[in-house]
């Protein structure tokens, strides 16, 4: 199945295409050699003649053979347009005389060979050494070079890319840190201005004010560098991150446990239902989704997917259908096949857009009916590279659809991350996973010291 849609997804040109059958095959076949070809020239055309596969690479490449065709002359659409006879011989040949029994050869060969002494072989000439010293720019001489070996590990890892991607947060903050204690040691307004930019990079006051206060309690009146500002930075930001690190738990006596996704458009819910998928169908837990972004076709698509590549189940209805009734549906399905996890995606959704919001609180609310329970996980996804309007989102879609766990995507980008720490000061949601990438596999769990070190820019 996962090769079936590889199929689908890539073309394997390193394939040799098959032969086309006789019939289908352009009559100026051209073969390679060059002296078979003008042999060929000279013999009536047989279009049914067929010539080995492994003879037939330059006539099978129809871009080569139109190049081949037109070298020196006009292409066959140029030759119409002159009215000329465009069934004529493809390749310039040169002249051939006719020498029996040996069929044709070159004329230019026969005079060479004419001009020779007796006894001297017409190739010889290909055997004399020949002056190389003056080869065109470009070229050399010599064994061609060993290839230098791939470097190792291009692909970064997980942390590398959530390193990468918070390092525009954390290289400004630390550039303007450094610059705030140079020369000046920790006192009233340097604390100030830390707490600015602390703010700044979205960690919210709560945060920059416990940095501050345990900087000051350490260092009051005395110099201060930018590592030591780093260093409490990580711990502080650890301190609030850990109680919010949890794994994701799922109550399996339910069956199937609902996880229901919710966020603004774009924020990656699609993205990482199928990596969930992913993550519980290779631990052998039986997936079912359900396709509740009604409102897009290729969000429907693209559900079905990775559905495919997951060996998941789906549950799909029509472009524009009521979302909250596919839910239940799925759920009863779901029910049916005994699937462990139903994961429903949701159509993205700005949370200052109240018929929407309206529509994902029915879904919630039909789901509850057949369990007052469900859906047991209200998962949101948040875009990292969104800042401050990312707290606003939660706040609504907390208290619209009861989002119980949060899920950060992007971190492999320009993510700016630090809002996470405000989210988390004030709603001590869970937060998961994160996002680090595109790609199935890039959804790792959220550990609270290594996003603290991210953003504060310390090196391993
Ligand atoms: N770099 C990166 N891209 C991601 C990540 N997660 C999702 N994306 C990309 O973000 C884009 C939007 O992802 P979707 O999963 O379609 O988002 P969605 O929330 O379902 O979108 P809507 O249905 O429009 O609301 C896609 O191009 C994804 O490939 C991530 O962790 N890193």
């Amino acid at each position: 199945m996962a090769f079936d849609f590889l199929k689908r997804v890539f073309t394997f040109d390193q394939v040799p295409p098959e032969a086309p059958a006789a019939d289908e095959r352009a009559p100026d076949t051209v073969t390679p050699d060059p002296v078979a070809r003008e042999i060929r020239a000279s013999e009536p055309a047989d279009p049914t003649e067929t010539v080995p596969q492994d003879t037939l690479p330059v006539a099978e490449d129809p871009v080569l053979a139109e190049e081949i065709a037109t070298a020196g002359g006009p292409s066959a659409d140029e030759r119409a347009d002159e009215g000329q006879d465009t069934e004529e011989p493809l390749l310039p040949l040169p002249a051939v005389e006719d020498i029996g029994d040996l069929g044709v050869v070159p004329l230019s060969l026969l005079q060479a060979e004419a001009e020779l002494a007796p006894g001297e072989s017409p190739t010889a000439d290909l055997d004399r050494p020949r002056d190389i010293s003056t080869l065109p720019a470009g070229f050399a001489t010599g064994p061609a070079p060993e290839p230098e070996a791939a470097p190792e590990g291009e692909r970064l890892t997980w942390f590398q890319r959530l390193r990468a991607g918070l390092s525009r947060t954390s290289s400004q903050l630390t550039g303007q840190i450094t610059a705030l204690f140079t020369k000046r040691k920790l006192d009233d307004a340097t604390l100030e201005e830390l707490e600015d930019l602390l703010i700044q990079a979205d960690l919210g006051v709560e945060t920059a004010l416990r940095i501050t206060d345990t900087l000051a309690s350490e260092r009051y009146g005395r110099d201060v560098s930018g590592a030591d500002v780093s260093r409490i930075m990580a711990a502080e930001i650890t301190k609030v991150l850990t109680p919010v690190a949890k794994p994701l738990q799922l109550d399996l006596n339910h069956r199937p446990h609902v996880i229901l996704v919710v966020g603004v458009n774009g924020t990656g819910k699609t993205t990482t239902i199928g990596k969930l998928a992913a993550k519980l169908s290779g631990a052998g837990l039986k997936v079912m989704l359900a396709a509740g972004d009604t409102f897009r076709a290729a969000a429907i698509e693209q559900l079905k997917i990775w559905a495919e590549r997951t060996n998941s189940h789906i549950v799909s209805s029509k472009l524009g259908a009521d979302a909250a009734g596919l839910a239940y549906e799925a759920f009863e399905e779901a029910r049916r096949q005994k699937s462990d996890v139903l994961i429903i995606d949701t159509a993205g959704r700005l949370q200052n857009r109240t018929e929407l919001m309206a529509e994902l609180e029915k879904i919630v609310r039909v789901l509850g009916k057949l369990d007052p329970d469900a859906p047991h996980t209200v998962l949101q996804t948040l875009d990292a590279t969104t800042g401050q309007n990312a707290l606003n989102q939660v706040e609504i879609f907390r208290n619209v659809a009861g989002v119980n766990g949060l899920i950060m995507t992007k971190l492999d980008g320009t993510a700016r991350g630090g809002i996470l720490v405000a989210i988390s000061a004030k709603h001590k949601l869970p937060v998961y996973f994160i996002g680090v990438g595109e790609g199935i596999d890039d959804l790792e769990p959220f550990e609270a010291q290594d996003f603290a070190e991210a953003i504060a820019g310390i090196a391993d």
